[in-house]
């Protein structure tokens, strides 16, 4: 589709020709006439490269796309400086509607092309993905993209949509919280799926803001697990009632200055009053994604006093309260994640506020690992595709040495090692969230924690070497936050964030073989 429907003056090439000196600027871009006379005194490249002999009067499409993303000539206040149309021409350059597939080769997974097949992927999975990708880019993309920026909360009302919409239940995964719902694209709760929880993942995945994306709604999934498996009624069904419907924000402190991938060294601490009534609280958590605007916090902290042995592991749902408070941490990420330091000071909380049994924490905590993990191996891996596709869009219209940038062998090359990591990272997230639609719970446990391990660590490795690929091709403008390369260096500077959190690189590589170790069999030797 054009950039705009509206009948344009026709204008004739030589007309154009004639408005080439300062005061009097036309230039033509994608047969589109702009009256650039009063702009080049404002032009963020300069009025100089306006007035050049090649630019000023001239048809200026290839120069203009090897310098400026399309959306600029959508902003409304450069659309005012279209004129007319070329006498006789159309406009090539489609603008990107909300719910579009992309059409850049490699720019969606397989199951999205016509041309392929798919096993895993049914009817009700592609309605649930059209209608969600337009409801993203309608309602969700406008807010993460100011957001983003301005480093503020996700805004209430893209978190009511979302709860209205039913994302939060879908983002907690199948199960019994969905029976009796239809879900967007008209899917039955109880058909839902770990490929339809995929294709949100995916879908949501596509935004370039992981900052906002992380802030948006990761504590409902992270927090709220342990409560709907754990939590004693009534406070189960109030706290996933809130949640879900957008009334509370929640997030999950574990992590602490003390304690990152080692979770058990953690030392906030909760110790039991004498009567029983309730716990107190002392201690910090850090790198608490939402933190900052979460009414609710899942806590990990180590329990005294209690019936078991001091100085055991257990969860609690904290409320904002007296003695609590959270301040921003600095990130690489965008505020907008939230990011937050805890401090908990005699904080006081009701012994119903125990999530699951006394010294039972880390068990609660690690039982959500792999299904957390395996989220972060989808998201990740969409998010290289995304990094692919500006890589091919960019050295298809970047003209270098007379030639576009993919004319270079070596651009090439670059392109076909990411490309090739990018499907390999889509086929093996397929195939295990295929085992996890096969087994259950127990099942998963013992046979996925490595493979997901080896997964994560794997696409976090990869998406780091795509990453890096594409500050090379971009160069300066994949280390500059505005203009051609900004999602790029978007995704250069907050890509260490997958490889650290939700477990380390080495930490899984570790875990993956150690699991393995368990069903290596013993009557066997070289
Ligand atoms: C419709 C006409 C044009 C508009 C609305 C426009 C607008 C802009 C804007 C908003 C930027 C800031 C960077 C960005 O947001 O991408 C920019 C940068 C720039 N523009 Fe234009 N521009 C126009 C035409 C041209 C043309 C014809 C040239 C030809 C030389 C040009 C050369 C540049 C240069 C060299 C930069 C700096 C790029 C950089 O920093 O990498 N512009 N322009």
């Amino acid at each position: 589709m054009a950039t705009s429907t509206a009948p344009l003056r026709p204008i004739a090439r030589d007309e154009v020709a004639k408005h080439n000196k300062p005061g009097d600027i036309w230039v033509v871009v994608d047969s589109i006439v702009y009256d650039l006379s009063k702009f080049a005194a404002m032009h963020p490249g300069g009025e100089a490269v306006l007035l050049d002999e090649d630019i000023a009067g001239k048809d200026t499409t290839t120069v203009f796309f090897g310098l400026h993303r399309h959306e600029v000539l959508l902003r409304p206040q450069y659309a005012r400086l279209r004129i007319g149309q070329i006498q006789g021409e159309k406009q090539r350059i489609r603008t990107p509607q909300p719910g579009d597939l992309s059409r850049v080769p490699y720019g969606e997974p397989t199951w999205l092309n016509p041309a392929f097949k798919t096993p895993y992927y049914n009817d009700s999975h592609r309605r649930l993905q059209a209608e969600f990708r337009k409801f993203v880019d309608e309602v969700i993309l406008p807010d993460a993209l100011v957001k983003e920026d301005n480093g503020k909360a996700p805004s209430k009302e893209v978190e009511q949509a979302m709860a209205d919409k039913l994302v939060n239940h879908m983002r907690l995964g199948p199960g019994k919280h969905l029976h009796g719902l239809v879900l967007m694209g008209g899917v039955k709760g109880e058909e839902f799926d770990f490929f339809h929880e995929m294709i949100v993942t995916q879908e949501l995945a596509r935004m370039p803001t992981r900052g906002y994306s992380s802030g948006l709604g990761t504590g409902v999934f992270l927090g709220l697990s342990p409560v709907m498996n754990f939590a004693k009624e009534p406070l189960r069904s109030r706290v996933i009632d809130e949640v879900l419907t957008g009334k509370k924000v929640m997030c999950l402190a574990i992590t602490e200055a003390f304690a990152g991938s080692d979770v058990a060294g953690m030392k906030c601490r909760a110790t039991r009053s004498a009567d029983g009534k309730y716990w107190t609280i002392n201690g910090t958590k850090k790198w608490i994604t939402a933190g900052r605007y979460a009414d609710y916090i899942l806590l990990a902290c180590k329990t005294y006093n209690g019936d078991g042995p001091d100085g055991q592991v257990t969860t609690f749902l904290v409320e904002r309260s007296e003695g609590l408070e959270t301040k921003p941490i600095p990130t690489t990420y965008s505020a907008a994640a939230g990011t937050a330091y805890v401090t908990f000071d005699n904080v006081k909380v009701p012994a119903e506020n125990q999530i699951g049994p006394e010294g039972r924490g880390l068990y609660i905590i690690f039982s959500n690992f792999n299904h957390e993990r395996w989220y972060m191996c989808c998201a990740v891996s969409r998010g290289a595709r995304q990094i692919v596709q500006e890589c091919l869009l960019w050295a298809a219209q970047r003209d270098v040495f007379g030639k576009p940038l993919l004319a270079q062998p070596v651009i090439r090359q670059k392109l076909a090692g990411m490309i090739a990591k990018t499907e390999a990272m889509q086929s093996w997230v397929e195939n295990v969230t295929y085992q996890m639609c096969n087994m259950d719970y127990a099942l998963q446990a013992k046979h996925l924690a490595g493979p997901i391990s080896f997964l994560k660590m794997q696409i976090t490795h990869w998406t780091g070497e795509i990453t890096d690929e594409a500050v090379q091709i971009f160069g300066g403008r994949g280390l500059t936050k505005t203009g051609m390369g900004k999602y790029i260096e978007h995704y250069q500077r907050t890509r260490k964030f997958d490889a650290v959190l939700g477990g380390a690189e080495e930490v899984l590589g570790d875990l993956g073989v150690r699991q393995a170790m368990k069903f290596m069999p013993d009557d066997q030797r070289l």
